[in-house]
């Protein structure tokens, strides 16, 4: 007769979300099957203390690059940024009256854009947790010329974490994610948080560089990251934040994995597009109409 003396511990993750951990001391004479040994209670936690301390790293980035971000988006780009936004931007469906959801919306590129697809009878939330971000972002919202503002949807900005966004479920009709989903510490989660906040048929475009297969696109990006990206960084002392970038965007999935990603987080729709010659890309992601 096998004996077994246990205890369920419950253990609080880093969202807040309760994991259970069931951690079994066991007596007896036979290991309990393997579904039900000790789980690395120590693993999970060290896992969860790395993803604060990555997130809190990055909230500190881009804090830093703030007042450089969108002077460097347009120089190191030839302007070409703001066509992709666009893009992204019709990419997500959004329409006149409806409320639209940018995430990780930075000095709000993408943001102003949505306003003005969804109008001044609609509504636009930008999130972001970098609050130096958003106060550009607001900043730059009361600079908008007259004729833009009175074609544009009220907004609001939002400081708050992409992987717990704090809004209810099928809340908005259209949404974005502009080079937010390679910064996120965790994309599987990322994703599903987009999908509960959209309205059943809604789209969201995530936008960002392209961890691009082909070895001469790769290749480029890589000579133009090193050669033009990060030494005009360093002009602004913000050399270490832009070096961060090719590791990123080498461990971020390709087009193909991230469409994988979009159906695994309950999407019914997913298709990345490439854009700026392969060296960006837009997932596009709808979720059911049902
Ligand atoms: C808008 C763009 C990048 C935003 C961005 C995203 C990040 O994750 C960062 C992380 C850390 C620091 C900065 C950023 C960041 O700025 C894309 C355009 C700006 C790029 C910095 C420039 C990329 C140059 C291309 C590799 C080559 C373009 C060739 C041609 C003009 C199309
Ligand atoms: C490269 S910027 C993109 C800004 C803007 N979407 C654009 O296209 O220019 C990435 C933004 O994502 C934000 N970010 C990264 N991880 C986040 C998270 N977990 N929750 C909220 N914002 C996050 C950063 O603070 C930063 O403002």
């Amino acid at each position: 007769m096998q004996t077994v003396r246990g205890s369920c511990h419950l253990s609080v993750a880093l969202r807040g979300v309760t994991r259970p951990i069931v951690n079994l001391q066991v007596s007896g004479q036979r290991r309990l099957p393997l579904h039900l040994r000790a789980v690395d209670v120590q693993a999970q936690n060290r896992e969860t203390s790395q993803a604060t301390q990555d997130a809190a790293a990055r909230e500190t980035m881009f804090n830093r690059i703030a007042p450089v971000y969108d002077q460097m988006n347009d120089v190191l780009s030839l302007g070409q940024h703001r066509v992709w936004k666009r893009m992204a931007v019709k990419w997500s469906r959004a329409r006149a009256g409806q409320r639209a959801l940018d995430v990780c919306c930075g000095s709000g590129d993408i943001a102003f854009l949505l306003a003005q697809a969804v109008g001044p009878s609609g509504e636009v939330v930008g999130l972001d947790f970098a609050q130096d971000m958003l106060d550009d972002a607001s900043g730059r919202e009361d600079e908008r010329v007259p004729s833009v503002m009175e074609r544009s949807a009220p907004m609001e900005w939002v400081a708050g974490d992409a992987l717990r966004l704090p809004f209810d479920d099928a809340s908005f009709g259209a949404a974005t994610m502009g080079y937010g989903l390679r910064n996120v510490t965790d994309i599987p989660l990322a994703l599903s948080e987009l999908h509960r906040v959209l309205q059943p048929g809604a789209s969201v475009a995530v936008l960002d560089f392209n961890n691009n297969p082909n070895p001469l696109i790769d290749g480029f990006q890589e000579f133009a990251l090193a050669n033009a990206v990060v030494p005009l960084a360093r002009s602004f002392g913000v050399a270490e934040d832009y070096e961060y970038l090719r590791p990123s965007i080498k461990r971020f999935p390709s087009g193909a994995q991230q469409e994988q990603l979009a159906y695994a987080a309950g999407f019914t729709m997913a298709v990345h597009y490439p854009v700026g010659f392969g060296l960006m890309g837009c997932l596009v992601a709808t979720k059911s109409g049902s």
